[in-house]
């Protein structure tokens, strides 16, 4: 059986910690962060306002990033031992066992070709005040410039949620101010069911 789960949410929600916690304890699990497939600083077109337009979908290379899901989709196996994911006997015989796949990112509910891939739908939310105090502890590849955050990361935010719920029937929210334990258990719990009804 394949399961494949979405963790979206806003920037700085939780969705990494929680994705990593996930890895340690679901079997034969893999992952795909959609932050790995930001095309390069100098490809990001820059704004009327000013500002690189990191936080919109053009900003990603969402079809390489589709191609990685399917290259799952089509041999699990094969894809787990290329990422270095050790996984079960029964796992090892392809079609046999369970295999299951995270999805991370904070836009992977706002591309349709990805959408209909989902069993599951998770979604971390923050509210503004407190995203923007992680969201300042933070150092990316390319750090923000001074007003990023209220210039450009949270109006294009807003409209994604938008048109994200317009998307998404089965989303699941998630409050992200709760601890990290309490995420996860909760999640890890919800995934169990869920694996229960699907075999
Ligand atoms: N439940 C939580 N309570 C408090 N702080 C948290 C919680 N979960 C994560 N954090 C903190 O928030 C920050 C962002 O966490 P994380 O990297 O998991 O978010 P993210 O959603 O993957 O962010 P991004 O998409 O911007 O990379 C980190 O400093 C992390 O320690
Ligand atoms: N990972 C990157 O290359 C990168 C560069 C610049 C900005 N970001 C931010 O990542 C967040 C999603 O995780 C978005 O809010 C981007 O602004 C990422």
């Amino acid at each position: 059986m394949k399961f494949i789960i979405g963790i979206g949410g806003v920037t700085n929600g939780g969705k990494t910690t929680l994705t990593n916690s996930l890895l340690k304890t679901l079997p034969n699990c893999c992952v795909v962060h959609q932050d790995d497939f930001f095309k390069k600083p100098d490809q990001i077109e820059v704004g009327e306002d000013g500002f690189r337009q990191w936080d919109v979908i053009s900003a990603l290379d969402m079809e390489a990033m589709v191609n990685t899901v399917k290259g799952w989709q089509e041999n699990p196996v094969k894809f787990a031992r290329s990422h270095g994911v050790s996984l079960s006997p029964e796992a090892e015989e392809s079609e046999k066992g369970t295999h299951i796949l995270i999805i991370e990112g904070f836009l992977i509910y706002n591309y349709k070709p990805l959408i209909d891939a989902f069993d599951k739908c998770y979604y971390i939310d923050i509210p503004r005040e407190e995203c923007k105090r992680r969201r300042s502890t933070r150092s990316y590849t390319v750090p923000d410039p001074p007003g990023l955050f209220d210039g450009h990361v949270w109006p294009m935010f807003l409209k994604h949620r938008n048109e994200m719920e317009r998307n998404c029937d089965s989303l699941e929210y998630l409050d992200g101010t709760t601890s990290t334990e309490a995420i996860y258990n909760n999640v890890y719990e919800s995934i169990q069911n869920s694996l229960l009804n699907k075999s």
